[in-house]
């Protein structure tokens, strides 16, 4: 084996990077699969945050320099003694020893806050869900899992937005993908089973060819698959868009142009073979599963494959 390849999934709190993260290590085989999560490296406890008055979003609230260190020594195939902070008791626990596999997940909050720690990546994903959205997501996870009161969750997220803005979101720019799921209606309460999926393309790494959809859609902007030229932080990009009302026809035909030219992911896409593409168990124990969510794997996890075949 050569190196290990590094995925990144950055985003703001709540986001959905751990939930991505584990629909992409199931797709992968979660035995070939090292997570990381980049909180490890929060600089101090809850409390002592508390007591300083930062939050945990800030750079200065994280050990980067050592972040970064360690990605440089992951992406050589070294082991690396990690930090381990813990979202239960707010506080540091022994590190542990991690020896990385074949593939490498890092998620977090700051992961491509420096130009070092952006090299590590072979494919970087940012997430973007709209901040609604984001925010119902939070209040659900951090009452249901971490012990707040919808309150406190709500007045976190308004302390933390002048660090979000500043140190977060401009994180987008460095990513190749930008994965948004979003509500099909103005009412975030409404449809979150089926949410949309937008996925923005840059062309920072070679994409698989969509152009058929084209042919698929007629160009016709009502389809439930949708692909389209527009700017990202003024950049040229390519958008994809899969509606959570999609067909199984519609779907099946824009995972053969994924998975056609590579025997691994073709297994993969057979929902006979494998009837839980894209089903996950959500950080707060319900079961998503939905096109958009099994596209979005797919096409992350087509990177992570070309990549193995040009370096491992
Ligand atoms: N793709 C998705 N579809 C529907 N709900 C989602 C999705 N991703 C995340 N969620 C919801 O948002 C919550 C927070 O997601 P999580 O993965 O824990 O975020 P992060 O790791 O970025 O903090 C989850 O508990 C789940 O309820
Ligand atoms: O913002 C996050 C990141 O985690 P995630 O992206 O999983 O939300 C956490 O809340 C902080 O690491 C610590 O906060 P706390 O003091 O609540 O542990």
């Amino acid at each position: 084996m050569g190196r290990p390849i590094i995925l990144g999934i950055v985003g703001d709190s709540a986001a959905g990077k751990t939930t991505l993260t584990r629909g992409i290590a199931q797709v992968l085989g979660p035995e070939n699969v090292t997570v990381i999560c980049t909180d490890d490296y929060h600089r101090y406890d809850r409390q002592q945050r508390a007591e300083i008055g930062i939050t945990a979003l800030h750079p200065d609230c994280n050990h980067l320099d050592i972040m970064q260190q360690h990605l440089s020594l992951l992406r050589t195939g070294q082991p690396i003694l990690k930090p381990v902070y813990s979202h239960k008791t707010g506080t540091f626990e022994p590190p542990q020893y991690i020896r990385p596999t074949k593939f490498v997940i890092i998620e977090g909050l700051l992961g491509y806050s420096t130009r070092v720690a952006r090299e590590a990546y072979d494919v970087k994903v940012y997430l973007a869900p709209p901040e609604p959205l984001r925010a119902q997501w939070k209040v659900k996870r951090d009452t249901q899992k971490r012990g707040y009161t919808p309150e406190e969750v709500l007045a976190e997220l308004e302390k933390r937005e002048p660090d979000s803005e500043s140190f977060i979101r401009p994180q987008r720019q460095w990513s190749d993908i930008v994965v948004s799921f979003y509500s099909p209606s103005d009412d975030v309460d409404d449809g979150n089973g089926h949410l949309n999926v937008r996925l923005v393309l840059r062309p920072t790494i070679p994409h698989p060819d969509f152009t058929s959809i084209l042919n698929l859609t007629d160009g016709n902007s009502d389809s439930a698959i949708r692909l389209g030229l527009d700017r990202d932080m003024s950049k040229p990009v390519d958008v994809l868009e899969v509606d959570g009302h999609a067909t199984l026809e519609q779907v099946s035909k824009l995972e053969h142009i994924l998975c056609s030219d590579m025997p691994y992911l073709l297994n993969v896409c057979d929902r006979e073979v494998n009837p839980e593409l894209g089903k996950v168990a959500g950080t707060t124990g319900e079961t998503l599963q939905s096109y958009p969510l099994a596209l979005t794997q797919l096409i992350i996890t087509y990177h992570m494959l070309k990549a193995t075949q040009m370096y491992q």
